[in-house]
């Protein structure tokens, strides 16, 4: 099947056609022939890299209407906005950030990019133009089993679906193990399929041998490379390190090796490791390797690392900068997104080769490698070390493959002779796990219970399940399942003085939102935020000397503002900064249930007060050992946060001029 036989206009094909997409792979053409230019409802679960963007855009373009594209990863909206925005004749909106506002500057555009809590707010706020869609497609919607994110991501398209019955969904997925169950929640044609672009080939590692899943093997020299690094010393990595460097089954040493095999050949690698911290030190490691000059990119290498230097002086800005230089990149979610970038991009030119990256990489940024090797199966969660879901080293491993460049892709899970049988069985054999609701998460149900009662969905509890039938939860397990935990959620939420009893005759009664309740719907934070924030502004009232750290204390002592890590030898200074300024908190001392997460939350405040007072990124990175990324998202939720601190205290008719000189000083 060929593009140009698609209901598509010329100028369309010919855009497709200079990028090389002429002829349809076969999941896209299944797709077509399940409808989807028709107007027909569609579910595709494909490897990932496997030309899902393509099916969301002939879907968008062909649809009798308006369409929207909901993104869950914020990181990945921007591309997709860049790769609608290029089709002739598409007016696109981007709508990410930002988190309060209806987004009616959004209506008249023939796609709209969002993530789906950005959709989620705008249908609570009355935006108009969301029930004028003709299509939605949701991309990655196997977030949906994801904690957070999730619930919003099933309410939001439930809402959209049951307000607009005409409406057609397409959801994209990876390869889960239930993609028929998603397919049944939309009643939905499913396009499952296991082809990809480029072959795939899967091996596990035991020193420098790799067997992998065809039958080949590969034997890469550790030792050499190890007695290379031997003796050069590793400034950011653990003590110890350089001692393991000549075992020629240390992960690090093994990896390196993959790595050097696959560049001496002319291809790229992606690395995967467990965390921020690891991503730096492996790259510091690589950089060793003479990557650079093996790839012949020396030049190329030396202009990324100029721009990373621009980007900012921080430390890992020169960290990175470092790296660059000798071919080599880390990436994760701390990096700045302007760092991010010029990782992605140098990747992709080629000027670059190989990342370090944690598993956010893998999650939908397209940068394909000859070589994907995954150093670390395994990382700390809640209760200890544990192994990754078979589905995140699944997308990690479908990055390697560049289509027409290799004539297959290669990924090694890096094992031990110890684990080589339980990470082949998990990882090569294995299925990924399927996709549960998060629903039933109290936390989640109360959000989204306050919301249907808030923009007047819903005004009983039965009248609430009745939103919740079109949630994935409800197909799942039937709506009566959430019976109970609706009814505690609703009397959570009247506790909290979101939602009141309002009576009409004998056990008859309405839900209504309090007036605090609709704020805090409207202004997109959570019940509980709302309600310490209302409890916090109160408090500052009476603070006879409230300051800026006083409204940035309250804010950040909010399930909306995210956790800073606070180490044991910073403790005992953030302790000695609380007692110092107890004048300008609103929680005494002996208060919080929960003591270590509110000293964070003054760190998290002291950071952002010394923010506005003047302090670089270089010296608050510096001081405060956060990731320079991490302080731009601070900084920016807690613009959302204050502003939601205003909105709520003129609900109350409470006013601490210290929120607004917060505010307007960010
Ligand atoms: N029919 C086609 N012919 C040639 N190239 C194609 C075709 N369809 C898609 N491609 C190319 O394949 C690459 C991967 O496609 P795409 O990014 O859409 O994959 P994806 O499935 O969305 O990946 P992800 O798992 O990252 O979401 C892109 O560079 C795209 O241009």
């Amino acid at each position: 099947m060929r593009v140009r036989d698609l209901p598509l206009s010329q100028p369309v094909v010919d855009h497709f056609a200079e990028r090389g997409v002429r002829e349809l792979y076969p999941p896209q053409r299944a797709a077509v022939e399940a409808g989807v230019c028709e107007g027909a409802d569609v579910v595709a679960a494909v490897p990932t890299a496997s030309g899902k963007t393509f099916i969301a855009q002939i879907a968008l373009l062909t649809a009798d209407g308006p369409g929207l594209y909901v993104c869950p990863l914020r990181a990945l909206a921007r591309e997709k906005y860049e790769t609608f925005a290029a089709l002739p004749g598409v007016d696109v909106g981007i709508s990410t950030g930002d988190f309060d506002a209806t987004g009616e500057a959004l209506a008249g555009n023939d796609v709209v990019v969002a993530t789906s809590e950005k959709v989620d707010s705008a249908i609570r706020n009355g935006a108009s133009w969301v029930d004028e869609l003709a299509c939605v497609v949701v991309d990655e919607v196997h977030l949906l089993g994801a904690k957070r994110r999730g619930p919003t991501l099933e309410v939001t398209l439930a809402t959209l679906r049951r307000r607009n019955p005409e409406l057609q969904t397409v959801a994209l997925s990876a390869t889960v193990d239930n993609p028929d169950a998603i397919a049944d929640w939309l009643d939905a044609e499913l396009v499952e399929s296991e082809w990809r672009p480029v072959e795939l080939r899967t091996g596990v590692a035991v020193g420098g041998e790799v067997a992998f899943d065809d039958g080949t093997s590969l034997s890469v020299d550790v030792d050499s490379i190890a007695d290379g690094a031997d003796g050069e010393g590793d400034e950011g990595g653990d003590a110890g390190e350089v001692g393991d460097a000549g075992d020629a089954n240390d992960p690090t040493e093994v990896t390196a090796a993959l790595v050097a095999d696959a560049v001496a050949d002319g291809g790229q690698c992606l690395a995967f490791v467990r965390s921020r911290r690891e991503a730096v030190d492996l790259a510091e490691r690589l950089a060793d390797d003479g990557l650079a000059a093996e790839l012949g990119v020396e030049d190329a290498a030396a202009a990324a690392a100029e721009e990373a230097t621009d980007v900012d002086g921080t430390l890992t800005g020169r960290q990175l900068a470092d790296c660059l230089r000798a071919g080599v990149a880390f990436h994760h979610a701390g990096l700045r997104s302007g760092h991010r970038g010029v990782v992605e991009s140098a990747f992709r030119e080629r000027d670059v080769a190989c990342i370090c990256a944690t598993p956010t990489l893998a999650a939908g940024i397209n940068v394909p490698a000859r070589r994907v090797v995954v150093r670390d199966q395994r990382r700390y969660g809640e209760g200890g070390m544990s192994w990754i879901p078979t589905l995140e080293v699944h997308q990690m491993c479908g990055r390697a493959g560049r289509p027409g460049l290799d004539p297959h892709g290669e990924a090694v899970l890096v094992a031990d002779a110890d684990t080589r049988d339980e990470v082949h069985e998990r990882y090569v054999e294995g299925e990924p796990e399927a996709v549960e609701s998060q629903l039933a998460d109290p936390a989640a149900l109360r959000t989204h219970v306050l919301a249907a009662v808030a923009t007047g969905f819903a005004a009983t509890e039965s009248e609430i399940l009745d939103v919740f039938e079109g949630t994935f939860y409800a197909r799942e397990t039937g709506a009566g399942g959430l019976a109970d935990a609706v009814a505690v959620a609703v009397d959570d939420l009247v506790a909290a003085g979101m939602v009141a009893r309002e009576t009409g005759g004998v056990e008859d009664y309405r839900l209504v939102a309090t007036a605090v309740g609709e704020t805090t719907s409207k202004q997109y934070v959570r019940p509980e935020t709302g309600e310490r924030i209302v409890a916090g502004l109160r408090a500052a009232a009476d603070v006879s000397d409230a300051t800026t750290l006083t409204a940035f204390e309250v804010i950040c002592d909010t399930p909306d503002m995210q956790d800073t890590y606070l180490g044991n030898a910073e403790r005992a200074d953030v302790y000695q900064f609380a007692r110092t300024n107890a004048a300008h908190l609103t929680t005494d001392m002996t208060e919080p249930d929960d003591f270590e997460g509110w000293l964070e939350s003054v760190k998290t405040a002291r950071i952002l007060d010394e923010w506005i007072g003047g302090a670089t990124v270089e010296e608050l990175v510096e001081r405060y050992r956060i990731g320079p990324g991490d302080l731009d998202s601070r900084v920016e939720r807690a613009e959302w946060l204050l502003s939601a601190a205003e909105a709520l205290g003129e609900t109350i008719g409470v006013r601490v001029p210290a929120v607004s000189r917060a505010r307007s000083r960010l």
